[in-house]
């Protein structure tokens, strides 16, 4: 499995917040989803595999290439997706596309048509004047007409209405088929990746506690219910973290299967959601982190 973009020991500190020694690696072919928690670095990471924030130390390939010596090549097969389009504000979209075209080898003025006709955009209003969910759509589809092999989106769904969401999880999963492109993308509407991510990164303060196929996740991860008296020194080994009440315990496991070896029928063992995931993972930092 070939990977479109790697870190290899990236640190970067920014005022109050640190990335440490971050290694990743994006798989060709696949979608990424990226989540955590408000603050916990997906934008800064993205700004990085972006080059719009160089790293203090570490290195960062894309396509096998590195920014000091093949920045146009990298962008021009790179879209992305990003929340706000400070530099397009008062243009249009018949100017935009116009300005953009010649920047980018593959532009497909037909393809950027349509997505524009689909999304129900106005070719002639200044950007200023679109809503939120009518600008995500517009820098969307402006990532998608260049026929980029890799496409970056620091929250695509934000602000759209559940209809728009839809159809465009519809159009990641067509722009997905050839299998050739990579997506990676982040989002807190987690059911957003239930259809259609096939890997998870999950990242806290700067360093990624999570890096996974889904199908992984699924039967790695369970959230165990059971009684108080079952929890003892060599048991709560099994748990991320535990939370207990008189009723009873409910934690996280990332060892699904041998929790089901050790306690039997006298647990309930269910799938963990990734905001399960989050939520437990997060917690268990708050308490030894
Ligand atoms: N230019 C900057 N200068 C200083 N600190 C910054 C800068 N940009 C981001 N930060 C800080 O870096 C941390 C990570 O921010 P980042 O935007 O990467 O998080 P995020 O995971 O994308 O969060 P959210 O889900 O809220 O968008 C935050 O504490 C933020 O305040």
């Amino acid at each position: 499995m070939e990977n479109v973009i790697e870190l290899h020991d990236v640190s970067k500190s920014l005022k109050a917040f640190t990335i440490h020694n971050m290694d990743l690696q994006i798989k060709q072919g696949y979608v990424t989803g990226f989540i955590g928690a408000n603050g916990a670095g997906k934008s800064t990471t993205m700004k990085l595999i972006m080059n719009l924030l160089q790293p203090d130390n570490g290195e960062i390939n894309v396509f096998g290439l590195d920014y000091a010596s093949h920045e146009k090549e990298i962008k021009n097969r790179i879209g992305f997706v990003y929340d706000s389009n400070i530099f397009y504000e008062s243009l249009n979209l018949k100017d935009i596309s116009r300005i953009i075209a010649p920047a980018y080898t593959h532009w497909d003025q037909q393809q950027f048509k349509a997505y524009v006709n689909q999304f129900d955009l106005p070719l002639n209003k200044p950007m200023k004047k679109f809503s939120k969910g009518m600008q995500m759509k517009a820098s969307i589809a402006m990532a998608l007409s260049h026929d980029a092999e890799l496409i970056v989106m620091d929250e695509p769904t934000a602000g759209l209405d559940p209809t728009s969401r839809r159809e465009l999880l519809d159009i990641f999963q067509e722009v997905m088929v050839d299998g050739k492109r990579t997506i990676l993308f982040s989002t807190h509407i987690t059911s957003d990746l239930d259809r259609i991510a096939d890997f998870i990164v999950l990242i806290d303060e700067g360093e990624i506690l999570i890096d996974k196929p889904v199908y992984e996740l699924q039967e790695q991860y369970a959230v165990v219910k059971g009684s108080n008296e079952l929890l003892d020194a060599d048991t709560e080994v099994y748990f991320i973290k535990i939370e207990r009440s008189p009723n009873g315990f409910q934690a996280l496991t990332k060892e699904a299967a041998k929790v089901r070896g050790v306690f039997g029928k006298h647990v309930v063992i269910e799938e963990a959601s990734l905001e399960e995931i989050m939520f437990y993972m997060k917690g268990a930092r708050n308490l030894y982190g």
